[in-house]
């Protein structure tokens, strides 16, 4: 017989007799068994060891997961914050992903002035400069909101905030944004926009009570519509970034959070926000850097010298529709993970209904800074961005009386002001 025919045809056939083989150890004498319960100790350490999470360097070399950074958080000083930051004087009490961005930070103050309890998160990520985002943290710690560092796929974090607080709300902001670096870091989309977005929801729906959650969608899921203006009822199946995509995909997700465990969602699909404490990878941000500085600025057009137009959105009229939708946001139904009844689905535009030429908008910022732009008007790459937006908000308006009140024109003189401020300060602290 060849040693080939010991091998068993199929893995399932093969078989290890234990009885045979413990019944032997049984008959060993005892130093035989003492080496064997001490290789097994050791292999078990060993195994324990390799199962341990990476370390922090190991998940910041890789650009994708820069937001997996391991925080420390914990301890009595800690717990106290939050307690203190989850104080309220209403019946409220959120918890905001995303505190420290530029939405995020504007809702999280606006719910503190009017009482309601606040706790922040955020991950502090360098998608862009992250003293920025220290400055807006430190703007809020004065107004008495709190904070905690950590990412939304942290479960034990969420699990732990779950159980020092009882969250009435999440206003969930926290997201990878911006159309174009979809196409330079796919991953932290999936990472941020799904896999956190999942992980936030799972931890929503185990609580008890469940908290209502209020979260950021984008304009860009209508993507490739011609139909304007567009409405909530328009088709959402043609994204054009991988953006899109995953702010589409988590509305569906939400849809199946909502019918399996009774969570209250809202999605808010904003468009183009701006105005002070804003995202410098946005075109308004960074023109007007590029425009102080003498550096030319691309400004897209679309197919055959075609204008491309946003309907750019100013923070505070985006803030009262946060709000608004808040406050409109039935309790879910369910408790500890079980459905208990039909709970609330929404979804809504928060727009300014009436999109603007990017040409315009490059015009009012000539004529705030007092500085004349150099303009290279180029075809709009195949970036993942559409050629215009335009929001229908008859719904936003009929639901909560959302009415945004601040043109463009208005909006932009006020993030200008903030701008030359702000980075006057900083060139003043550092020659400090
Ligand atoms: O409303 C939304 O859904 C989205 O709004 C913005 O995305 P976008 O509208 O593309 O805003 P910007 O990146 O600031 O671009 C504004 C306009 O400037 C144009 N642009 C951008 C960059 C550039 O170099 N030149 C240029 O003409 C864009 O094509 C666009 O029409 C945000 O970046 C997204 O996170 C958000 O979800």
């Amino acid at each position: 017989m060849s040693r080939l025919d010991d091998i068993p045809s199929s893995p399932g056939k093969f078989k290890i007799d234990k009885s045979s083989y413990f019944n032997r150890l049984r008959f060993q004498p005892s130093l035989t068994k003492f080496a064997f319960i001490s290789f097994f100790l050791l292999c078990l350490i060993s195994l324990l060891f390799l199962r341990s999470p990476p370390s922090v360097n190991s998940s910041q070399s890789d650009p994708s997961r820069r937001s997996l950074r391991t925080f420390t958080y914990g301890g009595a000083a800690w717990e106290k914050r939050i307690r203190a930051s989850a104080r309220t004087r209403t019946s409220v009490t959120v918890l905001v992903t995303g505190a420290a961005g530029f939405v995020g930070t504007h809702v999280s103050s606006a719910l503190k002035r009017r009482g309601d309890g606040v706790i922040g998160l955020d991950n502090f990520n360098d998608y862009y400069d992250p003293s920025l985002k220290r400055a807006r943290q430190a703007l809020l710690e004065r107004s008495g909101v709190f904070i905690v560092e950590g990412d939304i796929n942290d479960v034990e974090l969420l699990r732990k905030l779950f159980k020092i607080v009882t969250f009435t709300h999440v206003m969930h902001l926290a997201a990878q944004a911006g159309v174009r670096y979809a196409m330079e870091n796919p991953s932290s989309y999936v990472h941020s926009n799904i896999a956190g977005l999942v992980n936030l929801l799972e931890v929503c729906k185990a609580a008890n009570p469940q908290p209502a959650i209020v979260w950021a969608s984008s304009s860009s899921v209508y993507g490739l519509n011609t139909k304007v203006p567009f409405s909530e009822k328009d088709r959402t199946d043609q994204p054009a970034s991988l953006y899109a995509a995953t702010k589409k995909a988590g509305e569906e997700i939400a849809h199946t959070y909502n019918h399996i465990y009774g969570l209250s969602l809202t999605g808010l699909r904003f468009f183009t926000v701006y105005g002070p404490w804003g995202r410098p990878d946005m075109a308004y941000f960074f023109f007007t850097k590029d425009i102080l500085k003498g550096k030319s600025i691309s400004i897209f057009e679309s197919a055959n010298h075609g204008t491309v137009a946003r309907d750019f959105t100013y923070i505070d009229d985006i803030v009262k529709g946060c709000l608004g939708a808040l406050d409109t946001a039935e309790k879910s139904t369910g408790s500890g993970g079980k459905k208990r009844g039909p709970a609330q689905l929404r979804v809504f535009n928060l727009g300014n209904t009436s999109p603007v030429p990017v040409s315009d908008l490059v015009s009012i910022l000539e004529r705030q800074l007092k500085v004349k732009a150099k303009r290279n008007v180029i075809k709009m790459p195949r970036n993942g961005d559409v050629p215009f937006t335009h929001a229908n908000i008859s719904l936003a308006q009929r639901e909560f009386g959302y009415k945004p009140t601040t043109d463009l024109q208005t909006g932009l003189k006020k993030f200008v002001r903030w701008y030359l401020s702000y980075y006057a300060g900083e060139k003043k602290a550092a020659a400090r």
